[in-house]
């Protein structure tokens, strides 16, 4: 692991780092912010993943966490929202699609089943290498999300209840394999058996199976991809037949920007520490 930047902030610690992924088998690069609190005993932490066309500094630059995040005493960690740099046929044709569009799941078929496995690299390796480097606790995890990345910290809560504590997501993708975003993604990188979607949909897994913990999940009701690809009532639907428990939020005149996320992040820390800081 490799030091990018490290700056003073709110007394913690903002830092950028470099690493060689086993399982993307690419450089990649992520965020943490230490609260002011770790540099005395290890810390809950707070996993962020970005949504289509981020990457592992849009949360940390735009969202405004850090603040009470060293009131609080949650690490913040973020990741890249695929592996880069592989020029993959395709892979940077789209926006929606390969580069800053990896779904964060594990992807079957070639040729991105060899690079795009973010969904082993944010459930294993990622918080093992955090664990190992920082002063973090390993049996208080959190995980949120925005849009694509929404979707992904809903399924990989659902998918490991146990390695994942508390869980919240801003407008998140519900049902990709009803959308047009998850749909081209899981198509590609999953194949045509939807089967192997339904492993990796929000709306699938929470319909079979409810998490032990409430989830909080915001959503605007100005932003311009609600009804096509993020689909609110699937999450609601599929909690209702599980009893997950579920805070789904509509705020009137908020889009789907990081204005929004900044208008609630503070609930949403709220949120995990009364689960991680209990
Ligand atoms: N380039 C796109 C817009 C891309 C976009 O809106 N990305 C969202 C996430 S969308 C779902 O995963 C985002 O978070 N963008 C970063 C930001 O700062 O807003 C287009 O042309 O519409």
């Amino acid at each position: 692991m490799d030091t990018l930047s490290e700056q003073r902030c709110f007394d913690g610690l903002q830092g950028r780092y470099t690493h060689t992924s086993t399982a993307t088998g690419t450089t990649m690069n992520f965020g943490v912010y230490q609260p002011p609190q770790a540099a005395r005993a290890p810390v809950a932490a707070l996993y962020y993943l970005a949504g289509l066309s981020c990457n592992d500094e849009t949360f940390m630059i735009k969202a405004g966490a850090q603040r009470l995040a060293a009131e609080l005493g949650l690490m913040l960690v973020t990741c890249d929202t695929s592996p880069r740099g592989l020029s993959l046929p395709g892979d940077s044709d789209h926006w929606d699609f390969g580069v800053g569009a990896g779904f964060y799941l594990d992807a079957t078929r070639a040729p991105w089943s060899a690079h795009y496995r973010m969904g082993r690299y944010i459930n294993d390796e990622l918080p093992a290498l955090i664990e190992a480097h920082f002063p973090v606790r390993r049996d208080r995890r959190g995980i949120c999300g925005h849009s694509m990345g929404g979707h992904g910290a809903l399924v990989t809560a659902l998918r490991d209840p146990q390695r994942w504590h508390s869980v919240s997501a801003f407008a998140p993708v519900c049902n990709p394999g009803n959308a047009p975003w998850g749909q081209k993604a899981f198509g590609n990188y999953l194949g045509e058996d939807r089967s192997a979607w339904a492993r990796w949909d929000a709306a699938e897994l929470m319909a079979a199976q409810a998490h032990p913990a409430e989830f909080l999940v915001d959503q605007g009701a100005a932003d311009k991809f609600l009804e096509r690809e993020l689909q609110p009532q699937a999450l609601q639907a599929a909690a209702t037949r599980s009893g997950q428990k579920l805070r789904l939020r509509m705020h009137a005149g908020y889009d789907h920007s990081y204005w929004f996320i900044q208008s609630f992040i503070a609930d949403h820390l709220a949120h995990h520490a009364s689960t991680l800081l209990a």
